[in-house]
């Protein structure tokens, strides 16, 4: 498969406030955050539940406009959803009348790409292995069976930036972990920059090659750590440990805290 163009994301002094409706107060969801990140990264965002991680998904989504500053790819702002910016969410989000096939073309067929394009379904069943599931339907699928779905679906387009929102959340530990392997396949065969949201640390310095970490109140970033270990991770090594610590101190987790 051939690797992706370069892009380079940024959120330049990203600040978004929402207005509560119960009073006249006012969420800071995210406060001047400044970040860069490129194709070939996979990024992790950590924090406490409200610092503002799927905040920052659906700013690059397109699916939510910043209340100051920019998005940008590339320098040119976010204005709205594209198929170049793939989401995917914790609860697949299928077609419960379509089948696992006509899920997976589906885009295609809404941009009018599906003639001549046939294989790439194909090849997306095999990549996640369920060839022979093409003809089920959701509601018959396992949580990680729907969750590899959802996945492809959202690759199908080919997008420069896949914004991944707690994918694996919702599943068991052992599908998780098989998940994590498939993703990091998937990502390091195309190269694109993957965003991804996740409670988990280990899961998130499993997968980054950077884990962003953030805080609420308001939502900003406390730190950027480059994780710099070679794939697959050994997640009992020394290196690993001394990243969760590291981490978890920055979530105030640990036993002294790191600010
Ligand atoms: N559409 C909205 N209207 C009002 N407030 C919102 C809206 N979207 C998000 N918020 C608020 O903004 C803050 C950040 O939300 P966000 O969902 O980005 O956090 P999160 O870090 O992803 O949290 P979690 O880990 O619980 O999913 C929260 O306080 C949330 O209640």
């Amino acid at each position: 498969m051939a690797k992706k163009k370069k892009v380079t994301l940024k959120l330049d002094h990203v600040s978004k406030s929402f207005a509560k409706i119960e009073n006249d107060e006012v969420t800071h969801a995210l406060n001047e955050i400044d970040l860069t990140m490129e194709s070939g990264e996979f990024i992790s965002l950590v924090g406490p539940s409200g610092c503002g991680k799927s905040t920052i998904l659906r700013l690059v989504a397109g699916l939510i406009a910043p209340t100051t500053g920019k998005v940008t790819v590339d320098g040119k702002e976010i204005v709205e959803p594209s198929p170049e910016r793939g989401m995917v969410f914790q609860k697949p989000t299928l077609f419960p009348w379509l089948t696992v096939k006509d899920n997976i073309a589906f885009s295609l067929k809404m941009q009018g790409k599906l003639r001549g394009n046939e294989e790439k379904v194909e090849t997306m069943l095999k990549v996640i292995g369920l060839e022979n599931f093409r003809d089920d339907y959701p509601g018959q699928l396992s949580g990680g069976m729907a969750q590899r779905v959802a996945l492809v679906r959202s690759l199908i387009n080919e997008p420069d930036i896949l914004l991944l929102d707690e994918p694996l959340g919702a599943l068991d530990a052992f599908t998780r972990m098989n998940m994590q392997d498939e993703i990091l396949k998937i990502w390091q065969e195309k190269g694109q920059l993957a965003i991804m949201v996740t409670h988990d640390v280990d899961e998130a310095i499993y997968m980054g090659t950077r884990v962003i970490v953030m805080d609420a109140n308001p939502g900003r970033v406390v730190a950027n750590i480059k994780i710099s270990e070679k794939y697959p991770r050994d997640r009992s090594s020394e290196t690993f440990v001394r990243y969760r610590n590291e981490i978890l101190n920055r979530l105030h987790f640990g036993g002294n805290r790191a600010d």
